[in-house]
């Protein structure tokens, strides 16, 4: 059985709609941001919260786990900056809890949910793993001191993880049955969606001063599905012993700037958005854009849908949502 923690969230929610068609699964939430609709019906489901040690005693006791996922997080980089203690609670002191739990009870596996938050400020166009991390808001900064902790406990207590370093996450599941659903939103692509689908007003652009080519902030959108079949590899990978300890950057290799995104939005949709330049948003670098080629060549993942389908994918599930 795999335990997958933040099950219920956008990205766990997707990985387990795939991982429960071969594998028994069971998830952790507390709810907090998920959303048990989301939840494949296979999947068995416990409500709690990883703060809370004794829970995860008696999960651990009670069900036979082989390996944890783990999505659970705060991961909001303009409020980690206005609000770090949450990102410093529920990221390091709640994944220490987990990881205290599963090496007590003698489970060995982890995959973990890390960030392209981890490389703060890279002056390099593409960032691969071997650029140095350095944290621009303590969103980043709690994800890089869970990476240290992993490195830690590998080393000392036979820990075996991979962390996978997420660049922007977003698209929905090609059956149209889940998507990305935050209250409040504050993601791009929702975001630009849900105005063209008459629910918001207007989108806003954080900051039009920044060194990239229009001035707004570049990143790299990856399919919420791309990332789930990278879960999926890398679980394969892990319990079969063909790697172990390891950090892989997930991305598609190409960088979008906010004002691209809308538009491309606009594309797809054929529907024309009313923008608003504002002020930069606390934490946010300008650009982010991976190279993935580590893990396309130790582990044979590589991202397969580009942005316009990641946006037609996203739009098919905001037009069947009732707000
Ligand atoms: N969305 C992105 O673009 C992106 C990019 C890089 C990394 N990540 C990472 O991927 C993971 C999933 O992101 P998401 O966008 O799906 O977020 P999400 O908020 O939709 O999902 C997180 C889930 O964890 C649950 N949760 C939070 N704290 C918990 C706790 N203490 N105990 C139990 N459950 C708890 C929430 O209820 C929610 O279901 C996070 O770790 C995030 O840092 C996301
Ligand atoms: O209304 C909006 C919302 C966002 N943005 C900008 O759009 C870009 C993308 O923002 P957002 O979608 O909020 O994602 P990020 O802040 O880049 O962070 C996401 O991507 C990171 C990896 O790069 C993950 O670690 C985080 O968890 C995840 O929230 C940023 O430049 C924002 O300033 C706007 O201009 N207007």
């Amino acid at each position: 059985m795999i335990l997958v923690v933040g099950g219920a969230g956008y990205i766990g929610s997707h990985l387990v709609k795939d991982l429960a068609a071969n594998r028994e699964v069971l998830v952790l939430d507390n709810l907090s941001t998920g959303h048990l609709v989301s939840l494949d019906y296979k999947a068995d489901f416990v409500e709690g919260d990883l703060r809370d040690a004794t829970l995860l005693d008696n999960l651990f006791s009670k069900y036979p786990i082989e390996a944890v996922m783990h999505f659970a997080a705060a991961s909001l980089v303009g409020e980690s900056v206005s609000h770090p203690l949450k990102y410093y609670e529920n990221n390091v002191v709640a994944t220490f809890n987990l990881l205290k739990a599963m090496l007590k009870h003698d489970v060995k596996n982890f995959i973990f949910s890390s960030t392209a938050a981890t490389y703060g400020l890279p002056d390099i166009e593409h960032i691969d793993e071997t650029v140095a991390t350095a944290p621009i808001n303590p969103y980043g900064q709690s994800k890089l001191m869970i990476e240290q902790m992993l490195a830690d406990f590998g080393n000392a207590y036979g820990l075996q993880y991979i962390a996978l370093r997420y660049f922007n996450a977003a698209g929905a599941h090609e059956t149209g049955e889940i998507g990305e659903s935050h209250t409040p939103e504050t993601h791009l692509i929702p975001i630009i969606l849900q105005h063209l689908v008459g629910v918001r007003e207007k989108v806003s652009v954080f900051g039009t001063d920044y060194a990239t080519p229009d001035g707004t902030c570049v990143r790299d959108y990856i399919h919420v599905t791309d990332i789930a079949k990278a879960h999926i590899i890398a679980l394969d990978a892990l319990l079969s012993g063909k790697v172990k300890n390891e950090i892989y950057n997930l991305g598609n290799g190409q960088g979008y700037s906010v004002k691209e995104v809308i538009t491309a939005c606009e594309m797809v949709t054929g529907l024309k958005a009313r923008v608003e330049e504002s002020e930069r948003r606390a934490g946010d670098p300008g650009r982010l854009v991976a190279a993935s080629k580590k893990i396309e060549t130790e582990l044979g993942w590589k991202a397969e849908q580009n942005l316009m389908q990641i946006i037609e994918s996203a739009w098919k599930w905001h037009k069947n949502q009732r707000y």
